[in-house]
């Protein structure tokens, strides 16, 4: 790894496309696990030290204005083959994976980029499959599971074939993509847990209706940071980690950031072309977050050259990230006078004795962002490159760091306040803000009423963010809509039950939904329990294979 000046001067662990010969490597933020190749960490998903995967070297120095009038496809293709050494997937063959996994989208330009008002662009990522911006990286995924299985099977019978048992877990989209991603595939069984009652019903319905063999649905009761809890127990078990070969759909596989990179330069360009600004302009991004995994894949963009001045970072009322901007403290957050109010509301919002709000946009009700330990990481490299030591030294102390802020966060429920100077690095790539369920409301309220044009509740809540960023920047925005409306029927009739002139069935509703929620069913409830859970992905597992 050289160790060049960023963007802004800072010291930052950057790689240059010249210098490098291609073969790009990968090591855990925990400092255990290291010297990984791509198809190992794609493969593994989470590193054995428990910490997640991240590139040794950030490509800079790349040539990506030349990018300008590629279509998505063949964009993705240039920028995943700098993380991916044509020597692991022949270019032809990332080429063919890439063609597959956009094949499936309805929009000829994969992510289409519209204008809403004044500064204001709204990147529609809610074209492919299952109607949400997961669609982009998980199509990918499972074409690249299913590249990698057919490659390590190629003439084994058996039980000598290499079987992978995906788990995952979701609020509500990362389900259904992953689902639709790897339906039918051969040596794949996948689980993935929802918490009971806590996701929308047409998310329930386009994962439970899946009927393939191979697809199971585990409804938990409890809170999607259960189901995530679970799933990071279940790779963290030496036994079923061993025996099952698990894998990961979840943003803890770095193949779910890297395939979200390519979208922050493709709007740009887009941009460019339809507003004639001059290559090289300055854009904010500002994006609906919940486990850190979109706009981390912003953040990737913007180290490799993206003119981003700004990624602005918008939770819901669920707000760890925005305190952490705010007071550089990482914690969960106390529910405040839980007991006192009879276990109902907290801030007049409806609460959990585990502290996550139910929100109208449920897919970012989520109480730790498992992908912020990624940022984190290359927040205290840049720390640590102040002492001057070497590339290796850095790399240690990040590591080291890391192991003790998340030892912290499982023991404490928190840490921090971080140093100044990893704060001030936040502070100077990131802004946050955070909006609130009402504000959601009005939002989709106004955009219904100004231009007809029906947003999605975590939609909503990225675009009353960019409304803000603009009060502070005249620089265009686009603003991320990471769903198609129609997932979230609840909190947009309630945004627009009074409007004379709408009407979900007229305004909304594609035809794929119809019906969705009356077709046949499968799914298994099951207790907060990763044991539990581990026993039924091992019984499963062994009759499929017994099939
Ligand atoms: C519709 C929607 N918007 C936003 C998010 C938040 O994205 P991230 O978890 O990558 O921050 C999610 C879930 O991840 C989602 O499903
Ligand atoms: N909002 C997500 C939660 C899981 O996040 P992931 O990006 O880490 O898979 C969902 O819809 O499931």
């Amino acid at each position: 790894m050289s160790n060049t000046n960023g963007v802004d001067g800072s010291s930052v662990p950057n790689g240059s496309s010249e210098t490098r010969d291609g073969s790009q490597r990968y090591l855990s933020t925990r400092g255990d696990d290291y010297d990984l190749s791509f198809e190992d960490v794609v493969l593994k998903g989470l590193a054995s030290d428990g910490g997640l995967y991240i590139p040794e070297e950030i490509p800079s120095n790349v040539d990506w204005q030349s990018w300008k009038d590629l279509s998505f496809p063949d964009l993705a293709l240039e920028i995943l083959s700098l993380y991916i050494s044509p020597s692991e997937i022949p270019r032809d063959d990332l080429k063919g994976i890439i063609d597959r996994s956009y094949s499936t989208f309805r929009a000829p330009e994969t992510t289409p980029l519209k204008h809403l008002h004044d500064n204001l662009y709204l990147l529609e990522l809610f074209h492919g499959p299952t109607f949400a911006f997961k669609d982009v990286a998980l199509q990918f995924l499972g074409n690249l599971f299913e590249y990698f299985l057919v490659r390590k099977n190629a003439g084994k019978t058996g039980a000598d074939r290499h079987h992978l048992t995906v788990v995952g877990a979701t609020s509500g989209d990362t389900g259904s993509a992953a689902i639709y991603g790897l339906r039918g595939k051969k040596d794949v069984s996948v689980f993935i847990l929802h918490p009971k009652g806590r996701v929308s019903p047409i998310q329930e319905a386009q994962m439970t209706t899946v009927l393939d063999d191979n697809v199971h649905n585990l409804a938990v009761t409890g809170t999607f940071d259960d189901c995530q809890d679970i799933v990071k127990a279940l790779f963290a078990d030496p036994d079923i980690n061993s025996t099952h070969n698990l894998g990961a759909v979840n943003s803890i596989n770095w193949a779910r950031i890297l395939a979200q990179i390519v979208y922050y330069f493709y709007s740009y360009f887009s941009l460019v072309k339809s507003a004639n600004l001059t290559i090289g302009d300055k854009v904010r991004y500002v994006v609906p977050s919940g486990n850190f995994g979109d706009i981390l894949a912003g953040y990737f963009a913007y180290r490799m050259g993206l003119p981003a001045e700004k990624l602005v970072i918008a939770t819901n009322e669920n707000d760890i990230l925005d305190r952490f901007w705010k007071t550089g403290m990482y914690e969960k957050k106390p529910v405040r006078g839980l007991e006192a109010q009879g276990g109902l509301q907290v801030d007049g919002v409806k609460a959990h004795e585990d502290g996550v709000k139910e929100t109208l946009s449920p897919a970012m009700d989520i109480l730790v962002s498992s992908n912020f330990e990624r940022l984190l990481w290359f927040l205290a490299y840049e720390f640590a490159a102040i002492a001057g030591m070497d590339d290796e030294w850095n790399k240690k102390q990040a590591g080291q760091e890391i192991t003790a802020w998340m030892k912290q966060l499982r023991s404490n429920g928190g840490f921090g306040p971080v140093y100044q100077d990893v704060h001030t690095s936040a502070r100077r790539d990131f802004e946050s803000e955070r909006v609130s369920d009402s504000q959601t409301v009005e939002t989709i309220k106004t955009y219904f009423n100004k231009i007809n044009y029906v947003l999605d509740p975590h939609t909503a809540v990225g675009v009353t963010a960019s409304v803000r960023s603009m009060a502070r920047s005249n620089v265009p925005h686009i603003s991320l809509s990471t769903a198609h409306p129609a997932k979230f029927a609840g909190a947009v009739e309630l945004a627009l039950k009074d409007e004379a002139d709408f009407s979900f069935e007229k305004n909304v509703l594609p035809p794929e939904f119809v019906g969705l929620e009356s077709k046949e069913k499968r799914v298994t409830e099951v207790e907060n329990s990763w044991q539990t859970v581990r026993e039924i992905v091992k019984k499963q597992v062994e009759e499929e294979l017994k099939a």
